[in-house]
């Protein structure tokens, strides 16, 4: 059986006064890739920053067992890794060159106020790479496009290395072929053991990972195989039979209609 990466139970929040999780349970496998769809609206950010635990929330959360509420705030930091959507407070301030904005990633690991180690650099730089974003280490965050910064942000996401990464619309203003590159990260991290977990809109990115969380009205209304046929069901019923889910050449797309 696969072990369980992360566990919501009794999950709800509440945001200004109006409760929009509904006392979720969900375990979400280790090693492997999840994607979290559903409607405009349906709960999938205040879920995923829920799991994160970076949202005040009723029940509990579980990261490998453990209470996530239990871990001290740099164990957590090692561990779970966070791309969120880039809005204000999250920590992507324009005028950090690139390089040291993909450091950040490193804080969890770095004695207070120490120089990072080659340690720090080397991950910094494989992340950049893998990001093709190396080539702009020198250059202010807040002078790329939307798509270049969102490839820093994945990059200090990765440079992180935590066992889970937890991805808000990850592919937000990227292109096909970023998007492609993006589905290659995703596939290698969990090809190393690790667990991916990401809030999509793109269905046909969402339906190549290796299970699915179809969110609505604040509720999980189906865990299950991106390839099982229930899955795809759940899929079209949520958005109310405007999406079809075919077999195309070897992938399931969910085509619009
Ligand atoms: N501060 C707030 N006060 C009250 N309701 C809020 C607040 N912030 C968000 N909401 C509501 O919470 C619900 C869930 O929002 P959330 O951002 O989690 O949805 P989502 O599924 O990620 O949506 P989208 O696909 O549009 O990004 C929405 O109905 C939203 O209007």
């Amino acid at each position: 059986m696969q072990a369980t990466a992360l566990e919501a139970r009794q999950l709800s929040a509440t945001l200004g006064s109006v409760e929009v999780l509904h006392a979720i349970d969900l375990a979400l496998a280790a090693g492997r890739w999840t994607s979290i769809v559903g409607p405009n609206g349906a709960g999938k950010s205040t879920l995923l920053k829920a799991l994160a635990g970076l949202l005040a929330h009723r029940g509990e959360v579980r990261l490998g067992g453990e209470p996530l509420s239990a871990l001290p705030g740099r164990a957590r930091a090692r561990r779970l890794s966070w791309l969120g959507q880039g809005g204000p407070g999250e920590g992507s301030a324009d005028d950090l060159m690139v390089y040291d904005v993909a450091m950040l990633g490193r804080l969890p690991h770095q004695r207070w106020l120490a120089a990072p180690s080659e340690a720090d650099r080397a991950a910094v730089e494989r992340a950049l790479r893998s990001t093709q974003a190396w080539e702009w280490r020198e250059r202010p965050l807040g002078q790329l496009s939307g798509g270049e910064r969102q490839r820093v942000l994945l990059a200090r996401a990765l440079a992180v290395e935590a066992e889970l990464l937890l991805m808000d619309e990850p592919l937000a203003n990227l292109d096909p072929p970023h998007q492609a590159d993006w589905m290659a990260v995703a596939r290698g991290l969990v090809a190393e053991g690790r667990t991916v977990i990401s809030v999509l809109h793109e269905l046909n990115v969402a339906l190549a990972a290796d299970a699915m969380v179809v969110m609505a009205g604040g509720r999980v209304l189906h865990q299950g195989a991106c390839h099982d046929p229930a899955t795809h069901q759940a899929l079209e019923s949520v958005f109310d039979g405007r999406v079809v889910v075919h077999r195309v050449a070897d992938q399931w797309i969910a085509i619009p209609h």
